[in-house]
C-alpha cells in the first residue's frame, strides 16, 4: 500500500480515538499549522557570522565539533534555510544576530550598525514569506571583555549601549518593512570567572544601561531579555541572572527568554510559564537541550520540551508565547540539525494540543486523581504520530524519517562541497 493511503487511514483512525477523549483532531490541526517557529541563524555556521572584523571567539558562548560544510557567507546561509524549509510544514520567521549582516565584505563595528546592513535579508525574509527577528550581539568581539553593557568602564558600555540602541532601531525597521513586529532578544554574557565582591554594583550598571537603552518607544518591534546561568569561563557570577531579568522583565512589562539550557538541569522551565506569564506581557523562548550543561545540543522530542508546549497550551498562551530555537552543534549535519530541532518542537506542540484537556481538568475538579494520572499516562499512548504524519503529509513535507535521504543529497551535493 502506498505510505500516503496509510498515513491517511491511520489519521482517520486517530481521529477516532481522539475522539473517544473529547479531542476534535481536525481542529488541532488548524492550530498546529498556525504554531510558528522562530529559526536561529547561527545553526548555519556555528555562531561566526559575517563582520569582517575577526571573530574573536569567547563571550560566553562555544560551538563545539568540525563537521564539515558550515555556511561561509549570506548566500550559503540562505541556500541552507531554504533547504531546511522544504522538511517542515507551517509559516516560520528567522531569528539573525548583528553580526550577520550584508556588510559588502567593509569591517562595520559594531557600534555603527545600521537597517541598511539589514535590507538584503528584509527582501529575502519577504520573498520566502518569512517574518525577520532580531538579536543585538555582545560576544565575539575585542570589546567583549568580561562585561559589556555592566561594566564600569564608561567607554566600553557606552561602546555596547550604542550597540544594543542600533539593534533596536534595526529592529524596529525590520517589523515595519514586515508590517509585524520584530521580536529582539539582548542577551550579555556579562559576568566574572571567580568570585567577585560587587555582585550589586555590577547588576546596578546594568539595570542602568538596559533603563537608557529601552528610553526610546518602538512600534514595531518587541523586546526580550535573556539571562543564562553562567557562560563558558564566567562560572561564578552572571550579572543578568533569571531573578535580574525577572524583576527588570515584571518592572517595566518587557518579555522575558526562557532559554531551556540556562537553568539548573533539573529545574523545570515548563513550571516558570505560568508565573510569568501573570506578570509579564508575553514570554519569548529559546528551545535548546542541555547536555549536563547548557551545550546547545539539537532540540528533541524529550520530556523537558513536551512539558513546556504543554504548559503553554494548557495556559491557553500560544498567542502569548513566541517560539524560538537556539541550539549550534557543529559536529553533525547542520541542515539536518534544524530539521529534527523544528520537527521536534512541532511534534511537542502537536502533542500538547491533543491533549484531553477538558476531561483530565474535570477529573482534578473533582478530586479524582486517580483517574486523572491514569488518563494522563493513557494519553501518551493515543496515536499522535499518526496527526503528525498527517501534518506533513498534507504540507508536502517528508513523512517520518524520509527525509534523510533528502538531507544527504544535499550534503553530497552542496556542503560537502565547501
Ligand atoms: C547566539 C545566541 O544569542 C545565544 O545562544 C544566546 O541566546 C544564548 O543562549 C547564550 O547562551
Ligand atoms: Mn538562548
Amino acid at each position: 500500500m502506498k505510505k500516503e493511503v496509510l498515513v491517511e487511514k491511520a489519521y482517520e483512525i486517530a481521529k477516532e480515538r481522539y475522539a473517544a477523549v473529547g479531542v476534535d483532531v481536525d481542529k488541532i490541526l488548524a492550530k498546529i499549522q498556525e504554531v510558528s517557529i522562530s529559526l536561529h541563524c547561527w545553526q548555519t555556521d556555528d555562531v561566526v557570522g559575517f563582520e569582517n572584523l575577526g571573530n574573536m571567539g569567547g563571550g560566553g558562548i562555544q560551538a563545539t565539533g568540525n563537521y564539515p560544510g558550515r555556511a561561509r557567507n549570506i548566500d550559503e546561509v540562505r541556500a541552507d534555510i531554504e533547504q531546511v524549509l522544504k522538511y517542515v510544514g507551517g509559516s516560520h520567521r528567522f531569528n539573525i544576530h548583528a553580526i550577520y549582516g550584508d556588510f559588502g565584505g567593509k569591517a562595520v563595528d559594531r557600534d555603527q550598525i545600521l537597517p541598511e546592513h539589514f535590507a538584503s535579508w528584509m527582501d529575502w525574509a519577504k520573498e520566502k514569506n518569512l517574518k525577520l527577528d532580531f538579536n543585538s550581539s555582545s560576544f565575539g568581539h575585542p570589546k567583549s571583555g568580561d562585561l559589556t553593557l555592566a561594566n564600569p568602564d564608561n567607554s566600553i558600555r557606552e561602546f555596547w549601549i550604542e550597540h544594543t540602541k542600533r539593534s533596536r532601531a534595526i529592529s524596529e525597521a525590520m517589523g515595519k518593512f514586515q508590517n509585524d513586529p520584530c521580536i529582539m532578544n539582548l542577551w550579555v554574557h556579562d559576568g566574572s570567572k571567580d568570585i567577585t565582591v560587587n555582585r550589586y554594583k555590577y547588576r546596578q550598571i546594568l539595570e542602568k544601561s538596559l533603563d537608557d537603552i529601552f528610553s526610546t518607544e518602538y512600534k514595531n518591534m518587541k523586546d526580550c531579555i535573556e539571562s543564562k546561568l553562567f557562560g563558558i569561563a564566567l562560572e561564578s557570577y552572571t550579572v543578568g541572572s533569571h531573578d535580574f531579568y525577572m524583576g527588570y522583565g515584571v518592572k517595566n512589562q518587557k518579555m522575558v527568554t526562557l532559554d531551556t539550557g540556562h537553568f539548573h538541569l533539573s529545574e523545570s522551565v515548563a513550571d516558570k510559564i505560568s508565573s510569568l506569564l501573570l506578570y509579564t506581557p508575553e514570554i519569548m523562548l529559546h528551545v535548546s537541550r542541555p547536555v549536563r550543561w547548557d551545550s546547545d545540543h539539537v532540540a528533541i522530542l524529550n520530556d523537558e520540551t513536551i512539558d513546556l508546549a504543554k504548559e503553554i497550551v494548557r495556559a491557553d498562551a500560544l498567542k502569548r508565547v513566541h517560539i524560538g530555537l537556539d541550539f549550534f552543534d557543529a559536529s553533525i549535519n547542520r541542515i539536518g540539525a534544524y530539521v529534527i530541532g523544528i520537527r521536534a518542537t512541532q511534534k511537542a506542540f502537536l502533542q500538547a494540543l491533543l491533549e484531553p484537556l477538558n476531561i483530565l481538568r474535570e477529573y482534578e475538579s473533582k478530586g479524582q486523581y486517580f483517574e486523572r494520572l491514569a488518563l494522563l499516562e493513557e494519553s501518551k499512548g493515543l496515536p499522535w504520530n499518526a496527526v503528525w504524519d498527517y501534518f506533513c503529509l498534507k504540507n508536502n513535507v517528508a513523512v517520518g524519517e524520509d527525509f534523510i535521504p533528502l538531507v544527504q543529497q544535499y550534503e553530497k551535493d552542496v556542503t560537502s562541497k565547501r
